[in-house]
């Protein structure tokens, strides 16, 4: 921590971070945003954040990969870890998405179990409770009953539905149940009260991250998720889920203008010209909606530019996953 005059500065130790000084009884901790998909996971994340880290589509199992999420203010440093929607695996992607939102868990102060509070629960949503029962059961678990903007007539009911979920006492470890918070990510309701709630279960202490920081994801997988976003939006039907893009090319041709090349992989051959469209339109639309949000993330102008490729199958194929960048970091015991 520097705490002299500026003409004067303390030196520095290799290797230790200079925090910032932060007033008595600072928090800073990590909250796992943990649901099924098409919840309201990156809605949240994104109305929290202010800005646009992770992609939103109506299209369930969007979200990937995990993001970091910063939120500092000055009482506080709130780390969101937004996951892939918990589902049941039906290939080798669907395992992976699993493996992440699991391994979030353990590493969280907080967990906000988010649930699309329109809908009845369903399996997935029991699974995920069961889930929660025994990973987080030593940990504060929030139930966030998301797009309470939806519900009418059987409000009610349907909260109830979702309270049943939870570990209920007297028998339940730890003895008491979720806490709960009524929310509408979309329109903003309550997003404070819910932040009040989890800022008040994390821990005191320094900042992790600098409060400039907002992701911990580098500017192309933004970018590339991106692109994946405005296909996904605008291709229809079994198409859009086994669309991957991996920027290929990224040269800051100046200050006000970046040039981007961008490859989008699709699964089967006769998915091709579907991405395409007829006369190029497809793809001139999904490169000129994803530019427009490219050009507002960086500031400047943007070149881009939209090549498509099949590589037959890559989503069951761990070496192809491995090469577009959904690896999980190899876990210490077990294989080599
Ligand atoms: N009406 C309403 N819609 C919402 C609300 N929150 C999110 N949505 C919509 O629900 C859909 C899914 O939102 P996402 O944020 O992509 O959901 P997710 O849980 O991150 O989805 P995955 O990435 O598939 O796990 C989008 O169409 C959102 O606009 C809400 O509070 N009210």
């Amino acid at each position: 921590m520097n705490t002299h005059p500026a003409s004067e500065p303390e030196p520095s130790i290799p290797g230790i971070p200079e925090y910032e000084e932060v007033p008595p009884g600072h928090k800073a901790g990590f909250v796992a945003i943990i649901g099924k998909p098409n919840v309201g996971k990156s809605t949240l994340l994104n109305a929290y954040l202010g800005t646009k880290i992770a992609i939103v589509s109506p299209k369930p199992q969007t979200t990937r990969h995990r993001i970091l999420g910063v939120l500092t203010r000055p009482d506080a440093q709130v780390i969101f870890m937004d996951t892939p929607g918990i589902h049941q695996p039906f290939h080798k992607l669907g395992e992976y998405m699993v493996e992440v939102a699991r391994r979030a868990i353990p590493d969280a102060d907080v967990v906000v179990f988010l649930v699309d509070a329109s809908q009845w629960p369903d399996e997935e949503d029991r699974m995920i409770a069961e889930l929660l029962k025994e990973q987080a059961a030593d940990k504060p678990v929030i139930l966030a009953l998301n797009k309470i903007d939806l519900l009418k007539s059987d409000r009610e009911a349907h909260l109830a539905a979702y309270r049943a979920l939870a570990p209920t006492p007297p028998d339940a470890e730890p003895p008491f149940p979720w806490e709960e918070v009524q929310i509408s990510a979309i329109r903003g309701d309550n997003l404070d009260q819910l932040l009040e709630r989890i800022i008040a279960h994390l821990p005191e202490g320094p900042r992790y991250y600098d409060p400039e920081m907002l992701t911990d994801q580098p500017m192309q997988m933004i970018v590339a998720e991106l692109i994946r976003e405005k296909a996904l939006l605008l291709l229809r039907e079994e198409v859009p889920h086994g669309i991957a893009v991996e920027i290929t090319d990224w040269v800051d041709r100046n200050p006000n203008l970046t040039y981007i090349a961008a490859t989008i992989y699709v699964e089967k051959e006769t998915h091709k010209p579907i991405v395409i469209g007829e006369n190029g339109q497809m793809l001139k639309r999904i490169g000129a909606a994803a530019r427009q949000e490219i050009e507002a993330l960086l500031g400047h102008a943007v070149y881009l530019e939209l090549w498509v490729k099949v590589r037959k199958n890559w989503r069951r194929d761990p070496e192809q996953l491995r090469r577009l960048g959904y690896a999980l970091p190899r876990e210490r015991k077990g294989r080599r």
